[in-house]
């Protein structure tokens, strides 16, 4: 049964119906029929005044399963402006305002203020619309909570003395290193006497490793729609297999046989997802495109692409992670990894952003030839059966033509050149820390991802030192000192910066052959001071010889005892 859909019957429902109070339910009756089983289980446990851990498949309803008994709790508190009544911690900016998008809509009909501070902005604006404004729900990264308490703990402190609920979404994050010391100053500073929720699609953690949420009796609840898989039951899962020389073809033929489908691409970096954006909008013409990524673009400009995306019918959005979990956009239909993802339970986050809440979604990925253990890795370790699909206009030679069609798009500009270097030195950085490297070393074909990135050059690294098989790189003949930014300024900034470099190496050369010749100078003045004047080696020679003369004359008795006295004095 689709995790969309509720096994719960008519009963179940009801019950949990008559929990909620009239306000809640206009709101949630716009825009929906009955409630998930998510939303009934964890929904029930938290108005019953329990801890929740809940594990439910992507795109299941876990967002109102949380809100709807929130909302509930804070109607029957009757909050003061300042007073903070819960507090739901998201591990991106993004996710946070998709949830307070949720949220709004029941905020206003009940009265009370949400209030977002997910960083992107500077924290001094942020403190002082927090002092000045109110918040009644608060939805936070940690990262920027953190730099609030840091600045203003006793203000923050006192709002969160009403505090009665705390959401912890995609809380299997949390146990990243990244969130541990701002995790464990926010939970010191709320009420220890609360409701604490954790959400996820997959909850690694053990019970124990929970603690630190400061659960108590927690409920587990965990939804699936069978036994085998924790994946929506409308998702279809893919692979298709290749030379890795051949990936981005395979990528670009799969999405030109679907021209009138939405795609969400995964890419593993960054730069990889500005590198093929590049590349993707002189491949695929007419086909409006999209990318998202952490660094380099701000919160605005990534809350625009991801709106302009939602918008598009057949659009291509090329993405690092920052979309893989809990953005909901409900008709993508295909989600595309280009790369393993680094961490096995990542597979079923980025999967999940398709077949959202019941409705049909396909996902698909692209492995190379020597990476097939990986099907098996994931079906064992993440429970995720992938069905085999070809792409049958893929070729070799065609993989080839657009390997040079990507060293021709480099060459028109420097920019895209170094993306393309930059992109595939952070693949394979990424790439040697994916977890199942731990499980088992799942090679790589070096010189087939330097093919499939289209590069001209194989970059040093310190990942591929121990490589033997990197001669089989085709290296381009093209001087790429040659080619030109297409930014008349980054040129312009380009040649002096060579100018400079070379009249530096001249100068160097010129101070080098001064102190060679100065050397030179020197050392020829030392050997003429120790050389002994022609004379004395000669003498020197010379005595040596006149003492052989004088031992022979000696010998024959040649000389009186009176010259050898002489002699020898
Ligand atoms: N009771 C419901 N009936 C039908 N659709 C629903 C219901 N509740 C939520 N939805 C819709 O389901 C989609 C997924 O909801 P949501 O994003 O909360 O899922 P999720 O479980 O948090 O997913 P993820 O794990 O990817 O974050 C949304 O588009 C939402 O509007």
């Amino acid at each position: 049964m689709a995790s969309g859909e509720s096994k719960f019957g008519s009963v179940a429902q009801r019950t949990f119906r008559e929990r909620l109070s009239r306000e809640i339910l206009e709101v949630f009756d716009q825009s929906f029929k009955k409630f998930t089983d998510v939303q009934v289980l964890s929904g029930t446990h938290l108005l019953n005044h329990s801890d929740v851990v809940v594990e439910s498949p992507t795109g299941s309803g876990k967002t109102l399963s949380f809100l709807l008994p929130l909302f509930t709790i804070l109607q029957k508190k009757k909050l003061q402006k300042n007073e903070i009544g819960a507090l739901i911690l998201s591990p991106s900016r993004e996710l946070a305002t998709q949830i307070s998008k949720v949220a709004l809509p029941y905020a206003e009909k009940l009265g009370l203020t949400v209030r977002t501070s997910t960083g992107g902005n500077k924290i001094e604006k942020d403190l002082k619309n927090f002092k000045e404004g109110s918040a009644n729900i608060l939805i936070a990264t940690p990262g920027r909570l953190y730099s609030m308490l840091e600045a203003e703990r006793a203000h923050l402190v006192r709002c969160f003395r009403s505090l009665e609920v705390l959401i912890v979404d995609e809380a299997d994050r949390f146990s990243e290193s990244q969130f541990e010391v701002a995790l464990k100053d926010i939970l010191a500073s709320l009420p220890k006497q609360r409701r604490t929720g954790l959400f996820s699609a997959t909850q690694t953690k053990q019970y124990d490793e929970m603690a630190s949420f400061g659960l108590r009796n927690a409920k587990k609840v965990k939804v699936t729609h069978s036994e085998e898989t924790v994946v929506p039951s409308s998702l279809n899962n893919f692979y298709t297999s290749c030379e890795t020389s051949e990936k981005t073809l395979r990528c670009l033929e799969f999405i030109r046989q679907r021209p009138d489908k939405k795609f969400l691409i995964f890419y593993p970096s960054c730069s990889a997802v500005q590198y093929f954006h590049q590349i993707f909008t002189r491949c695929l013409t007419k086909r409006p495109l999209f990318r998202v990524f952490g660094k380099g673009l701000n919160v605005s400009q990534r809350a625009t692409q991801i709106q302009k995306f939602s918008e598009s019918s057949n659009g291509v959005m090329l993405s690092t992670d920052v979309m893989a979990r809990g953005i909901d956009i409900s008709d993508i239909d295909w989600v595309i990894q280009f790369e393993l993802p680094k961490l096995s339970s990542w597979f079923i986050h980025r999967a999940g952003r398709t077949a959202r809440c019941g409705r049909e979604g396909n996902a698909l990925i692209i492995i190379g030839t020597e990476q097939l253990a990986y099907v098996n890795f994931v079906s064992q370790h993440e429970k995720v059966a992938l069905k085999e699909i070809s792409v049958p206009t893929s070729s070799a030679r065609k993989a080839e033509e657009l390997r040079q069609k990507m060293i021709k798009i480099q060459c028109s500009d420097r920019a895209i050149l170094e993306a393309g270097t930059r992109a595939f030195v952070s693949h394979i950085e990424a790439y040697v820390k994916h977890d199942c490297n731990i499980v088992f070393f799942i090679d790589l074909d070096v010189v087939g991802l330097a093919n499939s990135y289209g590069l001209l050059r194989l970059p040093k690294m310190r990942e591929l030192a121990q490589r033997k098989d990197l001669e089989k790189f085709d290296r381009s003949s093209i001087e790429t000192s040659t080619i030109k930014y297409a930014d008349p300024k980054l040129e312009a900034g380009r040649e002096s910066a060579m100018e400079e470099k070379h009249e530096r190496k001249v100068s160097v050369l010129a101070e080098k052959a001064k102190k060679e010749k100065l050397k030179l100078a020197k050392k020829n003045k030392h050997k003429e001071q120790t050389k002994a004047p022609k004379r004395k080696a000669d003498d020197s020679g010379d005595d040596i010889h006149s003492d052989i003369r004088l031992m022979k004359k000696i010998k024959k008795g040649k000389l009186s005892k009176q010259e050898i006295k002489n002699v020898l004095n």
